[in-house]
């Protein structure tokens, strides 16, 4: 399936994490108005760890219109919302407490089913699918643009090394309840929903992910979570690094403006 290739990915690496926080605001702004211009709505996905943090460029930022976002979690701990190990927490105190999305476009887990998870995964990706499925006949869901953080074992989303939810063909929204990093009790969306998203985004920094980003872009057939992440045609892969992150790879960087 030659014609399903997927574009090599796009490496930007700037000198330090202000450059990223600058690069993806204008990055998303963009794929924002693209969205937009195509039909007038801004499907987001957003993660974990530090992710929420460098999103603080779009903050007061006059092209962003807040009012045709809507968010989805690309991973969420199964925890309620003002836990301190929610995702949906940590994007509202950097993010949403800042700026005027709709409530109601913002997409958290139910947490009257924290005591059920295979019914809090299903009811998901029930959101998911009210969000995409009628409009287009398609498989699985097109988001505009995915953000998504790496660890340093190489894990991204909830989708751990050597776990069985890699090989998810078929789910948009998976469950874990051993997942090796706390806490164990995770949803996740799966390969097949990353990798049919318009633009994927990686955002890394600092020299602990120094080998790990080697690994992923100059060995991906290791095939490390983070490396099978390959949207294919016409989706198109981004990494924001910084400098200290990229100093083991080779893989060619793209230039970034100063
Ligand atoms: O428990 C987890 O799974 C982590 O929170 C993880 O998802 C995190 O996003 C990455 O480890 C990158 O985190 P940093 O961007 O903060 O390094």
């Amino acid at each position: 399936m030659a014609h399903h290739a997927p574009h090599a990915p796009i490496l930007f690496s700037f000198r330090n994490v202000d450059g990223i926080v600058g690069g993806l605001a204008s990055f998303i702004t963009k794929a924002q108005k693209e969205s937009l211009d195509k039909k007038g709505r801004f499907t987001i996905a957003l993660s974990g760890g530090s992710l929420p943090k460098m999103l603080s460029g779009l903050i007061g930022n006059p092209a962003v219109k807040w009012d045709k976002w809507h968010v989805y979690y690309a991973d969420e701990r199964v925890v309620p919302l003002d836990h301190p190990d929610s995702n949906h927490l940590a994007c509202t105190n950097e993010l949403f407490s800042k700026v005027p999305i709709p409530v109601s476009q913002i997409h958290t887990i139910d947490t009257d089913l924290l005591n059920d998870i295979e019914e809090l995964c299903d009811a998901y990706e029930k959101e998911l699918i009210r969000e995409f499925a009628q409009k287009d006949a398609a498989r699985f869901p097109v988001f505009d643009l995915i953000l998504l953080g790496m660890g340093p074992d190489g894990h991204t989303v909830s989708l751990f090394p050597g776990h069985e939810l890699l090989a998810e063909d078929d789910r948009w929204v998976a469950y874990i309840e051993d997942s090796p990093k706390p806490p164990a009790k995770r949803i996740t969306f799966t390969f097949p929903v990353i990798n049919h998203a318009a633009r994927v985004a990686f955002v890394a920094h600092g020299e602990e992910k120094q080998d790990v980003l080697s690994e992923v872009l100059d060995d991906p057939e290791t095939g490390l979570p983070a490396a099978r992440v390959r949207p294919a045609h016409p989706g198109q892969l981004y990494w924001f690094v910084d400098d200290a992150a990229a100093a083991k790879v080779k893989y060619p960087r793209t230039p970034t403006k100063v």
